[in-house]
Protein backbone atom coordinates (compact mmCIF):
# COMPACT_ATOMS: atom_id res chain seq x y z
CA UNK A 1 0.00 0.00 0.00
CA UNK A 2 2.38 2.59 0.87
CA UNK A 3 4.58 1.93 -2.53
CA UNK A 4 1.03 3.16 -4.52
CA UNK A 5 1.49 6.27 -6.47
CA UNK A 6 -1.80 7.26 -4.82
CA UNK A 7 -2.00 5.53 -1.50
CA UNK A 8 -5.59 6.48 1.00
CA UNK A 9 -4.18 5.43 4.51
CA UNK A 10 -7.35 4.87 7.03
CA UNK A 11 -9.69 7.30 6.03
CA UNK A 12 -12.36 7.92 8.42
CA UNK A 13 -15.51 10.53 7.69
CA UNK A 14 -18.10 10.94 10.46
CA UNK A 15 -20.35 13.85 10.09
CA UNK A 16 -23.11 15.51 13.06
CA UNK A 17 -26.32 13.60 12.91
CA UNK A 18 -28.35 16.81 13.30
CA UNK A 19 -29.35 15.39 16.95
CA UNK A 20 -25.85 16.39 18.80
CA UNK A 21 -24.18 13.01 17.76
CA UNK A 22 -22.13 12.14 14.79
CA UNK A 23 -22.67 9.18 12.20
CA UNK A 24 -19.71 7.37 10.61
CA UNK A 25 -20.08 7.36 6.54
CA UNK A 26 -16.74 5.12 6.30
CA UNK A 27 -14.06 4.35 8.64
CA UNK A 28 -10.38 3.31 8.46
CA UNK A 29 -10.70 2.81 4.57
CA UNK A 30 -7.77 1.99 2.73
CA UNK A 31 -6.73 1.06 -0.81
CA UNK A 32 -3.93 2.64 -3.20
CA UNK A 33 -3.91 3.61 -6.74
CA UNK A 34 -1.13 2.84 -8.86
CA UNK A 35 0.59 5.40 -11.64
CA UNK A 36 -1.35 5.54 -14.93
CA UNK A 37 -4.66 3.53 -13.38
CA UNK A 38 -8.07 4.21 -14.20
CA UNK A 39 -9.85 3.48 -11.13
CA UNK A 40 -13.91 3.67 -11.17
CA UNK A 41 -15.54 3.53 -7.98
CA UNK A 42 -19.30 2.29 -7.56
CA UNK A 43 -21.79 2.16 -4.72
CA UNK A 44 -25.11 3.40 -4.17
CA UNK A 45 -26.07 6.70 -2.99
CA UNK A 46 -24.83 8.12 0.40
CA UNK A 47 -22.19 5.37 0.90
CA UNK A 48 -19.35 8.47 0.53
CA UNK A 49 -18.09 8.61 -3.05
CA UNK A 50 -18.04 11.95 -3.62
CA UNK A 51 -16.86 12.64 0.01
CA UNK A 52 -13.65 10.25 -1.15
CA UNK A 53 -13.37 12.79 -4.19
CA UNK A 54 -13.52 16.21 -2.58
CA UNK A 55 -11.10 14.43 0.06
CA UNK A 56 -8.41 13.76 -3.20
CA UNK A 57 -9.30 17.20 -4.82
CA UNK A 58 -8.27 18.34 -1.36
CA UNK A 59 -11.58 20.51 -1.06
CA UNK A 60 -12.69 18.67 2.48
CA UNK A 61 -10.19 17.00 5.45
CA UNK A 62 -10.87 13.40 6.38
CA UNK A 63 -12.43 13.02 10.39
CA UNK A 64 -8.98 11.23 10.36
CA UNK A 65 -6.64 9.07 8.03
CA UNK A 66 -4.36 10.10 4.86
CA UNK A 67 -3.95 10.47 1.69
CA UNK A 68 -0.19 10.26 0.06
CA UNK A 69 0.82 11.53 -3.66
CA UNK A 70 3.98 10.15 -4.56
CA UNK A 71 4.43 9.63 -0.66
CA UNK A 72 3.20 12.98 0.36
CA UNK A 73 0.38 14.07 2.41
CA UNK A 74 -2.33 15.98 0.27
CA UNK A 75 -3.14 19.08 1.59
CA UNK A 76 -5.41 21.72 0.00
CA UNK A 77 -5.96 21.63 -3.30
CA UNK A 78 -3.61 22.00 -5.95
CA UNK A 79 -3.22 21.77 -9.86
CA UNK A 80 -1.55 18.31 -9.51
CA UNK A 81 -5.23 17.55 -9.26
CA UNK A 82 -7.70 18.17 -12.07
CA UNK A 83 -11.13 17.73 -10.84
CA UNK A 84 -14.06 17.15 -13.67
CA UNK A 85 -17.57 17.69 -12.21
CA UNK A 86 -21.06 16.78 -13.77
CA UNK A 87 -22.07 20.32 -13.95
CA UNK A 88 -19.10 21.66 -16.33
CA UNK A 89 -18.08 24.20 -14.14
CA UNK A 90 -17.02 26.30 -17.32
CA UNK A 91 -15.76 30.17 -17.10
CA UNK A 92 -19.29 31.35 -18.57
CA UNK A 93 -17.92 34.09 -20.47
CA UNK A 94 -14.73 32.91 -22.05
CA UNK A 95 -14.97 31.07 -25.45
CA UNK A 96 -13.99 27.05 -25.36
CA UNK A 97 -10.58 27.57 -26.27
CA UNK A 98 -9.72 30.30 -23.85
CA UNK A 99 -11.75 28.20 -20.77
CA UNK A 100 -8.67 25.54 -21.76
CA UNK A 101 -5.57 27.80 -22.35
CA UNK A 102 -6.89 29.75 -19.07
CA UNK A 103 -5.50 27.02 -16.84
CA UNK A 104 -2.61 25.75 -19.39
CA UNK A 105 -1.08 28.99 -18.98
CA UNK A 106 -0.91 28.67 -15.40
CA UNK A 107 0.17 25.04 -15.56
CA UNK A 108 3.00 25.89 -17.75
CA UNK A 109 3.80 29.76 -16.93
CA UNK A 110 7.39 29.33 -19.43
CA UNK A 111 5.34 28.47 -22.48
CA UNK A 112 4.85 31.16 -25.00
CA UNK A 113 1.35 32.29 -25.89
CA UNK A 114 1.55 29.79 -29.48
CA UNK A 115 2.43 27.05 -27.33
CA UNK A 116 -0.63 27.30 -24.73
CA UNK A 117 -2.90 27.66 -27.84
CA UNK A 118 -1.49 25.19 -29.77
CA UNK A 119 -1.53 22.53 -26.98
CA UNK A 120 -5.33 23.40 -25.87
CA UNK A 121 -6.16 23.68 -29.49
CA UNK A 122 -4.76 19.63 -29.25
CA UNK A 123 -6.69 18.18 -26.88
CA UNK A 124 -10.42 20.37 -28.03
CA UNK A 125 -9.77 18.41 -31.11
CA UNK A 126 -8.88 14.99 -28.91
CA UNK A 127 -12.85 14.91 -27.35
CA UNK A 128 -13.73 16.23 -31.40
CA UNK A 129 -14.08 20.06 -30.57
CA UNK A 130 -12.66 22.27 -33.93
CA UNK A 131 -13.60 25.15 -36.36
CA UNK A 132 -15.96 27.31 -35.07
CA UNK A 133 -17.19 25.45 -32.06
CA UNK A 134 -14.26 26.51 -30.12
CA UNK A 135 -14.49 30.14 -30.56
CA UNK A 136 -18.11 29.97 -28.86
CA UNK A 137 -18.95 30.48 -25.18
CA UNK A 138 -20.34 27.92 -23.21
CA UNK A 139 -23.92 28.90 -23.09
CA UNK A 140 -24.09 28.63 -27.09
CA UNK A 141 -22.96 25.46 -26.98
CA UNK A 142 -24.55 21.53 -26.26
CA UNK A 143 -24.34 20.38 -22.66
CA UNK A 144 -22.05 17.32 -24.72
CA UNK A 145 -19.64 19.67 -26.21
CA UNK A 146 -20.05 21.81 -22.79
CA UNK A 147 -18.69 18.40 -21.12
CA UNK A 148 -15.72 17.77 -24.08
CA UNK A 149 -14.47 21.20 -22.88
CA UNK A 150 -14.65 20.11 -19.18
CA UNK A 151 -12.75 17.28 -20.07
CA UNK A 152 -10.25 18.76 -22.67
CA UNK A 153 -9.39 21.26 -19.88
CA UNK A 154 -8.65 18.56 -17.45
CA UNK A 155 -6.39 16.78 -19.46
CA UNK A 156 -4.51 19.62 -21.27
CA UNK A 157 -3.32 20.63 -17.89
CA UNK A 158 -1.77 17.50 -17.30
CA UNK A 159 -2.34 16.89 -13.62
CA UNK A 160 -1.02 13.79 -11.82
CA UNK A 161 -4.37 12.64 -10.84
CA UNK A 162 -7.32 13.39 -12.39
CA UNK A 163 -10.74 13.16 -10.35
CA UNK A 164 -14.11 12.66 -12.53
CA UNK A 165 -17.22 13.08 -10.51
CA UNK A 166 -19.74 11.45 -12.24
CA UNK A 167 -19.01 13.73 -15.96
CA UNK A 168 -21.50 12.27 -17.90
CA UNK A 169 -24.25 11.94 -15.34
CA UNK A 170 -26.14 14.85 -17.42
CA UNK A 171 -25.85 13.96 -20.66
CA UNK A 172 -28.27 11.70 -22.89
CA UNK A 173 -27.43 8.04 -23.57
CA UNK A 174 -25.96 8.66 -27.22
CA UNK A 175 -23.71 11.20 -26.57
CA UNK A 176 -22.47 9.78 -23.79
CA UNK A 177 -21.26 6.79 -25.37
CA UNK A 178 -19.45 8.88 -27.69
CA UNK A 179 -17.63 11.13 -25.39
CA UNK A 180 -16.70 8.04 -22.98
CA UNK A 181 -14.68 6.65 -26.33
CA UNK A 182 -13.39 10.36 -26.72
CA UNK A 183 -12.30 9.96 -23.09
CA UNK A 184 -10.59 6.70 -23.43
CA UNK A 185 -8.98 7.87 -26.73
CA UNK A 186 -7.68 11.15 -24.96
CA UNK A 187 -6.73 9.11 -21.79
CA UNK A 188 -4.83 6.24 -23.63
CA UNK A 189 -2.25 8.67 -25.05
CA UNK A 190 -1.29 10.17 -21.66
CA UNK A 191 0.25 8.07 -18.26
CA UNK A 192 -2.87 9.99 -16.86
CA UNK A 193 -3.80 8.61 -13.29
CA UNK A 194 -7.82 8.54 -13.29
CA UNK A 195 -10.26 7.95 -10.70
CA UNK A 196 -14.01 8.39 -11.30
CA UNK A 197 -17.06 8.01 -9.77
CA UNK A 198 -19.94 6.55 -11.38
CA UNK A 199 -23.20 4.84 -11.13
CA UNK A 200 -22.97 3.15 -14.64
CA UNK A 201 -21.91 -0.19 -14.40
CA UNK A 202 -21.23 -0.69 -18.19
CA UNK A 203 -19.63 2.68 -18.58
CA UNK A 204 -17.37 1.43 -15.45
CA UNK A 205 -16.09 -1.62 -17.16
CA UNK A 206 -15.49 0.29 -20.69
CA UNK A 207 -13.10 2.36 -18.84
CA UNK A 208 -11.84 1.11 -15.89
CA UNK A 209 -8.66 -1.17 -15.04
CA UNK A 210 -10.27 -1.42 -11.78
CA UNK A 211 -13.78 -0.73 -10.56
CA UNK A 212 -13.66 -0.10 -6.65
CA UNK A 213 -17.09 -1.44 -5.19
CA UNK A 214 -18.43 0.02 -2.03
CA UNK A 215 -20.58 -1.30 0.44
CA UNK A 216 -24.17 0.81 1.33
CA UNK A 217 -23.53 4.07 3.78
CA UNK A 218 -23.72 4.38 6.86
CA UNK A 219 -20.48 2.93 7.82
CA UNK A 220 -19.24 1.70 4.55
CA UNK A 221 -16.62 0.43 2.90
CA UNK A 222 -14.48 -0.17 -0.16
CA UNK A 223 -15.34 -4.11 -0.11
CA UNK A 224 -13.59 -5.54 -3.40
CA UNK A 225 -11.28 -4.14 -6.27
CA UNK A 226 -12.41 -6.09 -9.40
CA UNK A 227 -9.78 -6.11 -12.53
CA UNK A 228 -11.20 -5.18 -15.44
CA UNK A 229 -9.85 -8.35 -17.43
CA UNK A 230 -10.83 -6.79 -20.75
CA UNK A 231 -8.05 -5.93 -23.11
CA UNK A 232 -7.40 -2.08 -24.70
CA UNK A 233 -8.29 -0.98 -27.38
CA UNK A 234 -11.78 -1.41 -25.67
CA UNK A 235 -14.85 0.05 -27.75
CA UNK A 236 -18.67 0.00 -26.74
CA UNK A 237 -19.38 -2.74 -29.61
CA UNK A 238 -16.62 -4.89 -29.04
CA UNK A 239 -16.04 -5.38 -25.31
CA UNK A 240 -19.39 -7.43 -24.70
CA UNK A 241 -17.49 -9.66 -27.03
CA UNK A 242 -15.38 -10.17 -24.75
CA UNK A 243 -16.00 -13.73 -22.93
CA UNK A 244 -15.25 -12.18 -19.32
CA UNK A 245 -17.57 -8.88 -19.57
CA UNK A 246 -20.85 -11.11 -18.72
CA UNK A 247 -19.31 -12.62 -15.70
CA UNK A 248 -18.07 -9.37 -14.77
CA UNK A 249 -20.89 -7.69 -15.33
CA UNK A 250 -22.69 -10.02 -13.46
CA UNK A 251 -20.34 -10.18 -10.31
CA UNK A 252 -20.99 -6.34 -10.32
CA UNK A 253 -24.45 -6.12 -10.70
CA UNK A 254 -25.08 -9.18 -7.84
CA UNK A 255 -22.97 -6.89 -5.62
CA UNK A 256 -24.61 -3.98 -5.91
CA UNK A 257 -28.00 -5.18 -6.13
CA UNK A 258 -27.03 -7.90 -2.96
CA UNK A 259 -24.08 -8.04 -1.04
CA UNK A 260 -23.52 -4.10 -0.70
CA UNK A 261 -26.61 -4.07 1.82
CA UNK A 262 -25.41 -7.28 3.67
CA UNK A 263 -21.78 -6.48 3.74
CA UNK A 264 -23.18 -2.53 5.14
CA UNK A 265 -22.22 -1.59 8.48
CA UNK A 266 -19.90 -4.12 8.91
CA UNK A 267 -16.82 -2.85 10.68
CA UNK A 268 -13.31 -4.76 12.28
CA UNK A 269 -13.53 -4.62 15.80
CA UNK A 270 -10.00 -4.24 16.63
CA UNK A 271 -10.05 -1.02 14.08
CA UNK A 272 -7.78 -2.79 11.48
CA UNK A 273 -7.64 -0.77 8.14
CA UNK A 274 -10.22 -1.87 5.53
CA UNK A 275 -8.44 -2.92 2.48
CA UNK A 276 -10.46 -4.21 -0.40
CA UNK A 277 -10.66 -7.88 -1.45
CA UNK A 278 -9.05 -8.45 -4.96
CA UNK A 279 -11.66 -10.38 -7.76
CA UNK A 280 -10.04 -11.24 -10.38
CA UNK A 281 -12.48 -13.18 -12.91
CA UNK A 282 -10.83 -13.86 -16.36
CA UNK A 283 -12.86 -17.05 -18.19
CA UNK A 284 -10.25 -17.03 -20.62
CA UNK A 285 -7.45 -18.14 -17.82
CA UNK A 286 -9.73 -20.43 -16.16
CA UNK A 287 -10.55 -22.55 -19.67
CA UNK A 288 -7.22 -22.42 -19.93
CA UNK A 289 -6.41 -24.04 -16.58
CA UNK A 290 -9.35 -26.26 -16.91
CA UNK A 291 -11.49 -24.89 -13.93
CA UNK A 292 -15.20 -24.15 -13.74
CA UNK A 293 -15.95 -21.39 -16.15
CA UNK A 294 -17.83 -18.90 -13.77
CA UNK A 295 -15.40 -19.18 -11.09
CA UNK A 296 -14.30 -16.24 -9.43
CA UNK A 297 -10.40 -15.93 -8.45
CA UNK A 298 -10.20 -14.32 -5.10
CA UNK A 299 -6.66 -13.25 -4.04
N1 LIG B 1 -21.09 18.33 4.80
C1 LIG B 1 -21.85 17.29 5.22
N2 LIG B 1 -22.46 17.34 6.44
C2 LIG B 1 -23.19 16.30 6.89
N3 LIG B 1 -23.39 15.17 6.19
C3 LIG B 1 -22.82 15.07 4.98
C4 LIG B 1 -22.02 16.13 4.42
N4 LIG B 1 -21.58 15.74 3.20
C5 LIG B 1 -22.08 14.50 2.99
N5 LIG B 1 -22.83 14.10 4.06
C6 LIG B 1 -23.47 12.79 4.22
O1 LIG B 1 -22.45 11.80 4.07
C7 LIG B 1 -22.95 10.67 3.38
C8 LIG B 1 -22.11 10.42 2.14
O2 LIG B 1 -22.33 11.48 1.19
P1 LIG B 1 -21.64 11.48 -0.26
O3 LIG B 1 -22.16 12.67 -0.98
O4 LIG B 1 -20.17 11.33 -0.12
O5 LIG B 1 -22.26 10.14 -0.89
P2 LIG B 1 -22.19 9.62 -2.39
O6 LIG B 1 -21.85 8.17 -2.32
O7 LIG B 1 -21.32 10.48 -3.20
O8 LIG B 1 -23.71 9.79 -2.85
P3 LIG B 1 -24.32 10.11 -4.31
O9 LIG B 1 -24.04 8.88 -5.12
O10 LIG B 1 -25.78 10.29 -4.04
O11 LIG B 1 -23.66 11.34 -4.82
C9 LIG B 1 -24.43 10.96 3.09
O12 LIG B 1 -25.19 10.37 4.12
C10 LIG B 1 -24.49 12.47 3.15
O13 LIG B 1 -25.78 12.90 3.56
Amino acid sequence: MASSFLSIERLTQKYPDGKGGEFTVFENASFGIEKGEFVCILGHSGCGKSTIMNILAGLAEPTSGVVKMDGYALSGPSLDRGVVFQNYSLLPWLTALKNVTFGVAARFPHWTKQQVEDHSIAFLDKVGLSGDAIYRKPSQLSGGMRQRVSIARAFANEPKLLLLDEPFGALDALTRGTIQEELLKVWSGTDQTVFMITHDIDEAILLADRILLMTNGPLARVAESVEITIPRPRTRTEIVENPNYYAIRNHLVQFLGKRSAELAGQLSEDGAAHTPETIRIDKTEDAASDTPLLQAVRT
